[in-house]
């Protein structure tokens, strides 16, 4: 499997992806609801379904995991979905959104970090790492339809996307709320907030850990689009076609040229980034706070 970083990055799951799709539906294509014809052939996995209309060169992806907590199957399942559109020439664009009600992903799941060993750890933030590179560097447009709640690491995944359009629900927060939870966002995250909403704006909103509702996030130009959640899918589809109206050739060399220094710099530092990572949320302070959180969502539900 082609890594975006190269050669350095070979996690267990990712080198046998395969193993942890056993039982699912992954590589399996079946007909999409309503369809039929040429180009109705939707596939997917467990976590993540995807349907593909060659007609337009759009796939829309859909991810399916509990609260779309990012576990490392769904991020598994995550690129190979999205290298297997990026080879296939038929298609140019992703909209990305989440088949739960209310939440379009709850970020990094708690319990992949949360009482594990240092190398599962490691493991586990590589594999976040790959699917930023992935999504931060991929040919093809990526629109992000943000039908539900986007915390942190839900906020990293629509971040690395072309274009965001959320829906308007006041419960549809997104940002990068770490450092409520006691835990700091990595350079390269910080850096991927700086390049979208300028460098005081993230640099306010990185330290109040603030989760913007769709108004806040429209103005300060988090998202792109906010529009009454019927509408989202639409728009996406309409914002689709206004970046896939460019050349192919001239907008990736542009998105590439926007986007390059700062994907480089983690590829310079994967394995430091990686370290700083498991010996920061291995510390006995971060896991009980951790473990506290943890607890309260759950106890929260009840
Ligand atoms: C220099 C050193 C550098 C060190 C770097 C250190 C750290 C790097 C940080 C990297 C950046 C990313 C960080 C993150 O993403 S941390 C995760 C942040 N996420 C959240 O704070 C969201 C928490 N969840 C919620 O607020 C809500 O669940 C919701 C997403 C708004 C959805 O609400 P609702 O529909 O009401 O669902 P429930 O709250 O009832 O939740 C349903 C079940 O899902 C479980 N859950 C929810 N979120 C998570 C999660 N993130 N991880 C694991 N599990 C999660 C929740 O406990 C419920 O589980 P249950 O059904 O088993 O009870």
């Amino acid at each position: 499997m082609a890594l975006a970083s190269g050669v350095r990055f070979a996690p267990r799951a990712l080198l046998r992806p395969w193993a942890l799709l056993r039982g699912t539906t992954l590589g399996r294509t079946e007909p999409a609801a309503g369809g039929g014809g040429d180009g109705a052939r939707r596939f997917g996995s467990q976590r993540v379904l995807v349907e593909p209309d060659a007609a337009s060169g759009v796939a829309v992806m859909k991810l399916r995991n509990p609260s779309n907590a990012l576990s490392l199957e769904l991020l598994t399942e995550l690129v190979i979905s999205l290298e297997k559109l990026e080879n296939d020439k038929t298609f140019r664009g992703i909209i990305l959104t989440s088949d739960c009600p209310r939440v379009f992903c709850a970020g990094l799941d708690l319990t992949e970090i949360c009482g594990r060993n240092p190398a599962h750890c490691a493991e586990y933030w590589k594999a976040m790492q790959e699917l930023w590179l992935r999504m931060y560097l991929s040919s093809l447009v990526l629109v992000a339809a943000i039908n539900g709640a986007c915390p942190a690491g839900g906020c990293i995944i629509a971040l690395s996307c072309d274009c965001r359009v959320l829906a308007d629900n006041p419960k549809y927060r997104i940002g990068l709320n770490e450092t409520l939870l006691g835990i700091i966002a990595p350079f390269w995250l910080k850096d991927t907030y700086v390049n979208t909403i300028g460098h005081r704006a993230s640099e306010q909103a990185l330290q109040l850990g603030s989760l913007f509702p769709p108004a806040e996030a429209l103005q300060v130009g988090l998202v792109d689009q906010v529009v009454p959640e019927d509408q989202v899918q639409s728009t996406a589809l309409s914002e689709m076609a206004r970046w896939l109206a460019v050349p192919d050739h001239a907008r990736q060399l542009t998105k590439n040229m926007m986007r390059k220094a700062t994907a480089d710099r983690l590829l310079r530092q994967r394995d430091a980034d990686t370290q700083n990572f498991v010996s920061f949320v291995c510390r006995d302070s971060i896991q009980k706070s951790l473990q506290a959180y943890l607890e309260k969502l759950r106890q929260r539900k009840g």
